[in-house]
């Protein structure tokens, strides 16, 4: 977050809107691109301008030919009539060098454009396809990365002559497998932020994820090795034509220039100053560029990975229909040969109705959500089950057939709306696009509909926020704005993953009445992953408390918290600061002791039974999800004699 909205508690800045910075109102040193914030970068750009102009008009304003001899002023220094002095055939340094500049240029920049050309779409398709496609990709890079760079230049002139143009080529090849190293980790880096998930979530197909988020992610590092690939080349090129590898003489080459100063370095030193210093300061203007690209802010920005998801209802069987109800029956998803991580989930979420998945970290809410968005991470699949939504069963759908599914009709809040936003755009744009491109708006519509999404979802100067970055704003607008943004596709079904857990606690409540309104303004169905019982009561219809991988109990709020059933659920209860009479006072508070166990290794039976007051040997038998006696269903053998149990406290319940 900015050092100008820390000042402020995010709360207050949605109050006060003056607050929100934007572009005008950030001191003018911050408005300047990052280069020319810093010294290096102003003395390194302008020196290369500087050279780039001369060079690319030497032809108009150098006071000799380039080849122009007069044996007579030969090695001499500076003077009036050769600002730099003259070589050993008496030719004009200043015009020798500025002659040679263009081409010297051209051919460090063909290195650049040759080793990207490569590197690029191979980072982005090994960052994209992971696997086997990253694995040939990476192994064919290192063994590019261990051949003999000098011998294999030095070969190919050999076979094909001295050609500039091809050298620098071959470097181009060869470098491109160092770049690419570098641009994969990067191109990894960024494809695990939640943004680019969004991203996916809003239909956006898998190459223009790539141009619109990960690319422009990925500029600073592409300008910082430009930079550095730049300075390389020159010097590789100079000392090649140092060799005598150069263009053939008598055209002029900075590196020829500083061989033949070479020869004469004691009877004329001064003849490889004017050379020796023009390649040296272009070098270091290419570093000093390199340097004051690398943001420091933007290190920790990029390291910063998104919390990468690992990934009303009522439990049991109802027929499926196409009223945007999703309907999700014996839902299984399992990691490719290990674990099953969700077992037979099933419930369903009726229109305008919002759904709390509820249980503690590792339970399986997270792979139930996203795999109604067909989300899940790589290696993880639905293996058993169906997921019915709008007459279709959303299991069965590949990538192409869910990408019109999601945003448009299934859209997805993430835990972390500063990452779930591209930090690259501003908020116009990324509101804007998926306006454009999901309900097929004009310009001018989309730039109104994304203010009106704005106002729809409280904040109090949209116009404001729509010029500002996600970096400028304070947790709250964001999530605010992340939830604008997956309403844009105007979806029947918002899927929010502890939408409010990266929140403080008054814009958590903020971001929960945003949620009611939009439900009941709207018809909007939520499906709500939480571990807050807090949240479920706040703003759920119904709860299905999961529990390994499954659900153990569920039913509408009220049948849940009012009426628990299962000791798990009574424990989180317990747990929960704001339980109610529900729970009995001795165990208000309580820690639930043990841990839930990992997939793979649920006990046989029920799942809980390790951690269960109650647990007995009839435990240790499969339990079936029952309908309970006061409405909902559970997962307990001994539910029934507990409840009876609750309701004459004077009896003693066996354990
Ligand atoms: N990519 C993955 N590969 C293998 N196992 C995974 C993967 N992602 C998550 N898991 C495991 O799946 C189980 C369920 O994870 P899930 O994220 O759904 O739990 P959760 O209830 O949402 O918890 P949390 O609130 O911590 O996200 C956990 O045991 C987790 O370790």
């Amino acid at each position: 977050m900015s050092e100008y909205l820390q000042a402020k508690p995010a709360g207050q800045l949605l109050e006060d809107p003056e607050h929100i910075v934007t572009e005008a109102s950030r001191p003018a040193r911050h408005r300047l691109p990052l280069l020319l914030r810093r010294p290096g970068g102003v003395f390194g750009l302008g020196w290369l301008a500087l050279l780039v102009v001369l060079s690319l008009t030497a032809s108009w304003w150098i006071p000799y030919g380039t080849n122009d001899q007069q044996l007579s002023a030969a090695l001499q220094g500076p003077s009036a009539q050769h600002w730099l002095g003259t070589d050993e055939l008496g030719r004009d340094l200043l015009s020798r060098i500025f002659a040679a500049g263009a081409s010297t240029f051209g051919a460090s920049l063909l290195t650049v454009v040759v080793a990207y050309a490569i590197a690029v779409p191979l980072a982005l398709v090994a960052a994209e396809r992971g696997g086997h496609t990253e694995t040939v990709i990476s192994r064919t890079t290192e063994i590019m990365m261990a051949l003999p760079g000098t011998v294999i230049i030095l070969a190919f002139i050999g076979v094909f002559g001295v050609d500039t143009v091809l050298i620098m080529t071959v470097l181009g090849v060869l470098i491109s497998s160092g770049m690419y190293r570098v641009l994969l980790g990067v191109a990894r880096s960024l494809r695990e932020q939640l943004y680019v998930d969004a991203a996916r979530v809003n239909g956006l197909g898998s190459w223009r994820v790539n141009l619109r988020h990960v690319l422009p992610g990925m500029r600073t590092v592409l300008a910082v090795q430009a930079a550095l690939l730049f300075g390389i080349g020159l010097l590789i090129q100079s000392g090649l034509a140092f060799m005598g590898f150069g263009p053939k003489p008598p055209a002029p080459s900075w590196g020829a220039m500083i061989g033949t100063a070479s020869q004469h370095i004691y009877d004329a030193p001064w003849l490889m100053v004017p050379s020796g210093l023009v390649l040296s300061l272009t070098v270091i203007a290419a570093n000093l560029i390199a340097d004051a690209l690398t943001d420091p802010e933007e290190a920790p920005r990029l390291a910063q990975r998104a919390a990468k998801p690992k990934g009303g209802a009522t439990a049991g069987p109802a027929e499926p229909d196409g009223s945007g109800v999703l309907d999700v029956r014996d839902l299984t998803v399992a990691v490719a040969d290990g674990p099953v991580l969700v077992s037979g989930v099933s419930f369903r979420v009726e229109p305008g109705r919002v759904l709390g998945l509820v249980g503690e970290s590792g339970c399986g809410k997270t792979m139930t959500a996203l795999a109604a968005l067909g989300l899940l991470p790589a290696g993880v699949a639905v293996t058993g089950g169906a997921l019915h939504w709008q007459g279709r069963d959303l299991a069965g759908l590949d990538e192409r057939h869910l990408r019109p599914v999601r945003g448009r009709e299934i859209a997805y809040v993430s835990q972390e709306p500063m990452v779930a936003l591209d930090p690259m755009f501003s908020v116009a744009y990324q509101l804007t696009g998926p306006l454009r491109r999901l309900r097929g708006l004009s310009r001018a519509e989309a730039r109104g509909g994304a203010v009106s999404l704005l106002k729809r979802v409280g904040i109090v100067d949209p116009q404001a926020v729509m010029r500002s970055y996600p970096h400028q704003l304070s947790g709250g607008m964001a999530q605010r704005v992340a939830i604008a943004l997956a309403l844009t596709g105007g979806p029947k079904l918002l899927v929010a993953d502890e939408p409010t857990t990266a929140l403080d606690v008054t814009v958590q409540a903020e971001i929960l009445s945003l949620l009611r309104s939009l439900v009941s303004q709207s018809g909007t169905s939520v499906v709500i992953v939480t571990h807050d019982l807090g949240v479920v009561a706040d703003l759920c219809d119904d709860v299905a408390v999961m529990y390994a991988g499954e659900i153990v109990e569920s039913g509408t709020v009220t049948e849940v918290l009012d009426a628990p059933r299962h000791p798990y659920t009574k424990a989180l209860l317990g747990a929960n600061p704001h339980a109610g009479e529900a729970v009995t006072p001795s165990h208000r508070l309580t820690a639930i002791p043990g841990q839930v166990p990992a997939p793979g290794s649920w006990p046989r039976g029920c799942r809980f039974q390790d951690r269960c007051p109650y647990a007995t040997d009839a435990c240790g038998q499969p339990v079936a999800l029952e309908a309970a006696d006061r409405g909902g269903t559970i997962r307990c053998v001994r539910a029934g004699e507990l409840a009876a149990a609750a309701a004459h406290p004077d009896e003693r319940t066996p354990a």
